[in-house]
């Protein structure tokens, strides 16, 4: 495709004010300019793909559309071993109230409480489109391991951030520094890999 994108705008297709701050430090590397879609007053959509990849693609498709700009979707989550895979797609609104962060990590530490195996990770799926019917989105993954807590500790972040402990920095993904979550976390890992595969576009 002959378009430069780094002339260009692309749209996120997020209303996820947590993960417009993430990506806001994250795309400050690369030569793009990206603007969340609140800006251009585009609409949440319903989310109704039965894996990451779908919901990530209807996003995009969504903001696209709206803007006819190329777009950008997060679809993530938190999946949990002794939850079968749960919350997983349904992480936004895994206690019935969308957005509820507190709700939603207090609904699985009570689901927890009296499990001992306490492994979990954050995934990422990121779509590119290029236009709205573009017929070869780009997708890209990334995982983050960890451990639920007990008790939710740390206010940074956003979502569950504070009831996923990282042992090898003995705090919780709340209690991190901001660069370092963007270093290692699903995000920063599938946003590297997307930025790789764009690369040969820019
Ligand atoms: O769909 P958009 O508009 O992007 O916003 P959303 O919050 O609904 O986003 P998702 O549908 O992708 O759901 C992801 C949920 O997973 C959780 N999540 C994802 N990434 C996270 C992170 O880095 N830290 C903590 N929780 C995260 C958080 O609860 C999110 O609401
Ligand atoms: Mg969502």
């Amino acid at each position: 495709m002959s378009l430069s994108l780094s002339m260009q705008q692309i749209v996120l297709a997020t209303g996820n004010k947590g993960k417009v701050a993430e990506f806001d430090a994250l795309f400050k590397q690369y030569k793009i300019q990206v603007c969340p879609q609140s800006e251009f007053l585009v609409s949440d959509v319903a989310e109704t793909g039965s894996t990451f990849v779908e919901n990530a693609i209807i996003k995009a498709r969504h903001a696209s559309r709206h803007t006819k700009l190329p777009a950008i979707a997060d679809d993530s989550g938190l999946v949990i071993d002794a939850l079968n895979g749960a919350p997983g797609i349904y992480s936004a609104r895994y206690c019935g109230q969308h957005g509820n962060d507190k709700g939603n990590y207090e609904k699985v530490l009570r689901e927890l409480a009296d499990e001992r195996r306490r492994s979990a990770r954050f995934l990422c799926v990121l779509v590119f489109l290029r236009h709205a019917n573009d017929p070869t989105p780009l997708i890209c993954q990334g995982e983050w391991e960890g451990q639920i807590t007990t008790a939710p500790s740390g206010d940074g972040g956003f979502g569950y951030d504070p009831i996923f402990y990282l042992p090898e920095h003995q705090c919780t993904a709340a209690e991190l520094d901001k660069s370092i979550k963007n270093a290692q976390s699903h995000r920063g890992k599938a946003l590297k890999r997307l930025m790789h595969d764009l690369q040969p576009l820019l």
